[in-house]
């Protein structure tokens, strides 16, 4: 981009939220090619294991994405995530919800004594950082002539939304087939303190297509919103918890929703929160969205069980799930994945590190009741109810690019996750029986 920003420029951009590894800022200054963009800047300096041999990738990594030739030749990994947005996610989720945004390096760092603005005194910020995406602000509608309408915005991390059924789940972990994984995690979260609440969202309800199951799952959100759930007046958090913290029992809340969304939603006191429940569910349906997701959510069909076994085929190194359990009844299946082709267990897991980013990003829509002067170039949606239209966009965020080295991660927290939620079930059985059929019942 021709623009150069300045460190006097670092005013004009406002903190919008951040989690476990970026801050966000959102620009609120006066230049048209910035109006709605927000910076994306990371909080931790890059590992030196990032720059292997120049390549933002190790050697085993350029094997696992050599089908993509941008990637596995970026120089660094942030370059390759923007790349991996643009090559990798867009075509799987659709290029209308995926803003691949553009990657700004610092290439005038300390060019007359001129700085990159996400040097900027934000906590945290890595000031080290060379480079941040410029994306588009999904929490707002770019502002146009004539165009003031209100606009109110949603974030949702919705997690896997459906039950593993690979064959290679192990038989003392069937009940990974029948109970969500997002609600065996809140037993773990909560027994660690990580939360203080258990949540009784079902990512199940939410990705089902039924309005009164889907009306149940944004319910438990608003209710116990954590790191799953936030709403934007404006661009400003009016529900759920700022900054990379799972436990947002505590709402950040400067209004009562009930009350913003008077400038919204044209319905009584005490029914606007239903109502845009409802606004989201029409949105969700009619985009399309969330089935698009769950299709490259389920390329995850091996299961960690399954692709921790094809990981180890790829590093070369003598697999330690094998060796840890030994021969029992389930080693010939898994025997059978440690002969597999090279390019069989890359496939594997490659597919399994795609569906972990779609597992674990967010999705945001952003709403403005229609006006006369609404630009065409958005879709709308209707809410019956009201009889309103609005202006909607649906963007997802955060799809970053899962590393091959998280691959033993991912089995020890499966693993412990389940361990966790067959312990506690089985003692709860033992203690009484109503406790025993809600731990092993999905439905809350
Ligand atoms: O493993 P999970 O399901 O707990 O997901 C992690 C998230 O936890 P949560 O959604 O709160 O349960 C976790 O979110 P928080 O930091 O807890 O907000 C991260 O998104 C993490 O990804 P990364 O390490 O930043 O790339 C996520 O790690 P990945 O598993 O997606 O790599
Ligand atoms: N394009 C965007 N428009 C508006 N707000 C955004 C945008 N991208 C991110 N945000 C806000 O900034 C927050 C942090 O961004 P993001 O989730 O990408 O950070 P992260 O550190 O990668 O998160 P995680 O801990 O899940 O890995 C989001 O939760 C969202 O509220
Ligand atoms: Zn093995």
């Amino acid at each position: 981009m021709d623009q150069v920003l300045e460190e006097r420029d670092a005013a004009d951009w406002v903190y919008r939220g951040e989690g476990a590894a970026n801050i966000v800022v959102a620009y609120t200054g006066s230049s048209p090619a910035l109006a709605g963009k927000v910076l994306r800047i990371q909080k931790v300096p890059e590992k030196e294991s990032n720059f292997i041999h120049g390549s933002a990738f190790s050697a085993n990594e350029r094997l696992l994405w050599k089908d993509h030739k941008e990637l596995v030749l970026s120089p660094t990994r942030d370059m390759a995530a923007q790349l991996y947005l643009e090559h990798v996610m867009s075509p799987l989720l659709g290029s209308k919800h995926v803003d691949a945004g553009e990657f700004l390096e610092a290439v005038e760092e300390n060019i007359n004594g001129r700085r990159p603005v996400w040097r900027i005194n934000a906590a945290k910020v890595n000031r080290d950082c060379k480079h941040a995406l410029l994306l588009s602000d999904h929490s707002c509608f770019p502002r146009g002539i004539m165009n003031d309408e209100p606009c109110i915005s949603i974030e949702i991390k919705p997690k896997c939304g459906f039950l593993p059924s690979s064959r290679y789940i192990a038989k003392r972990n069937a009940i990974k087939r029948s109970i969500t994984r997002f609600k065996m995690h809140q037993a773990l979260k909560f027994h660690d303190k990580e939360v203080s609440k258990i949540s009784d969202y079902d990512p199940l309800d939410l990705f089902s297509g039924s309005k009164d199951r889907m009306y149940k799952a944004l319910k438990a959100l608003y209710d116990t919103p954590q790191n799953n759930f936030r709403v934007f007046m404006d661009g400003s958090l009016i529900l759920g918890d700022l900054g990379g913290s799972a436990d947002s029992t505590t709402r950040v809340i400067g209004e009562n929703l009930e009350d913003v969304l008077k400038s919204i939603i044209q319905a009584d006191d005490g029914l606007r929160t239903r109502r845009f429940l409802e606004l989201i569910i029409e949105a969700v349906r009619k985009s399309g969205v969330l089935d698009r997701l769950l299709d490259v959510q389920k390329l995850d069909t091996y299961n960690i069980e399954g692709a921790i076994h094809a990981y180890y085929n790829i590093v070369s190194r003598p697999c330690i799930v094998c060796k840890e359990l030994g021969e029992d009844g389930w080693f010939h299946k898994r025997n059978s994945l440690h002969s597999l082709s090279l390019e069989e267990s890359l496939k594997i897991v490659k597919d399994f590190l795609i569906s972990a980013t779609v597992k674990d990003c967010s999705l945001m829509i952003c709403f403005r009741p229609r006006g006369a002067a609404s630009d065409s170039s958005f879709s709308s949606v209707h809410l019956e109810s009201t009889g309103q239209f609005f202006d909607y966009k649906a963007f997802f965020i955060d799809l970053d690019l899962k590393p091959l080295d998280k691959m033993e991660h991912y089995y020890k927290l499966d693993q412990k996750i389940v361990r966790w939620y067959t312990q506690i079930a089985r003692d709860e059985c033992s203690d009484k029986r109503d406790g025993c059929i809600e731990l092993y019942s999905n439905t809350n």
